[in-house]
């Protein structure tokens, strides 16, 4: 049986087991919870820490598992990134008040309150800095007006939190975080193949839409050209002479442009349908 570890809390946890669900495995129905079977599938998923879910994968306890990009960074653990799953999308950066002098390049030094040790220390030993880093459980934003520290390394979504706190970012983000898929480095255990198609499957359906049209068979190739598909796109013959179906997968977020483009240029009957989900 594959095991697999999910967020049991926060951020990630209600779209962890949303996407899951999506790629059709049963998950929790009670939010306390701490494991759960699915026979017909051979998955059995545990609801663990996301900040100690590196730490079961990393040792071999746990087959895969979902968490941060930031929190696998920061844990040092070994286990690596086997899918970016789009969702939890943040970034890590550094924030001090509005009429402090700290720059990026005046970090070493300072005092830095972080929830993620592991990453702050990690850009300081790639650039030779030495700084003092202060441990925070949550809250960070406060760690500078009560007096902790000179500045903060935080996660930042709207960057609400930091304004409220009378803080800025300032250089270039220590990275960017979205919740992965995570398992041993060169390591894959049997069924993990499948479990992952399963969630390609659904990320592909999340950012496409199918569209289809009719088209004159001699606007087909400027037709198409909008329309190139995932592969190719399926064209079939109408009924009226001349006259061609197309069907082809788009962007999500491109499909209202194109839709307009190809009503411009002839084509009629466009229709926009969901996928629910696929394997390419
Ligand atoms: N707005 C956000 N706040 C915190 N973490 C976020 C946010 N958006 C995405 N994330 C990601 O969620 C992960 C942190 O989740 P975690 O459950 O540890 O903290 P949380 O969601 O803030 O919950 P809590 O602080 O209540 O424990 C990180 O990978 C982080 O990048
Ligand atoms: O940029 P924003 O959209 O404001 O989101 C980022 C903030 O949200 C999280 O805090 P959370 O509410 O989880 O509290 P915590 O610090 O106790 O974890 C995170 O730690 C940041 O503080
Ligand atoms: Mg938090």
């Amino acid at each position: 049986m594959l095991r697999i570890a999910v967020p049991n809390k926060g951020t990630l946890s209600q779209p962890a087991s949303q996407m899951l669900r999506d790629a059709g495995y049963r998950q929790r129905t009670d939010p306390k919870d701490l494991a759960c079977r699915d026979e017909a599938n051979h998955v059995e998923f545990f609801y663990l820490r996301p900040r100690d879910i590196a730490t079961y994968v990393g040792s071999g306890d746990l087959d895969l598992g979902i968490t941060g990009r930031d929190l696998l960074v920061d844990s040092g653990v070994p286990a690596s990134e086997v899918l970016d799953l789009n969702f939890g999308g943040a970034t890590f950066r550094w924030a001090a008040p509005a009429d402090s002098d700290i720059t990026a390049d005046a970090i070493g030094g300072r005092r830095i309150a972080t929830a993620y040790p592991g990453v702050v220390e990690r850009y300081l030993a790639e650039r030779e800095l030495k700084a003092d880093v202060v441990r925070l459980d949550g809250a960070v934003e406060n760690a500078v007006r009560l007096g902790v520290a000179d500045l903060i390394a935080d996660v930042v979504e709207t960057g609400a939190t930091l304004r409220q706190a009378g803080l800025v970012t300032f250089g270039e983000p220590l990275l960017r975080s979205s919740a992965i898929l995570i398992g041993r480095p060169d390591e894959e255990a049997a069924g993990a193949a499948q479990l992952v198609r399963r969630l390609q499957g659904v990320l592909v359906a999340r950012s496409y839409v199918m569209l289809a049209y009719d088209v004159r068979a001699d606007l087909l190739d400027e037709a198409t050209g909008l329309t190139p598909g995932f592969e190719s796109p399926t064209v079939s013959p109408l009924h009226r002479e001349g006259w061609v179906a197309v069907q082809a997968m788009v962007p999500r977020r491109d499909v209202h442009r194109i839709m307009d483009e190809l009503y411009e240029l002839g084509a009629r009957a466009i229709l926009v349908t969901d996928i629910a989900n696929c394997r390419l």
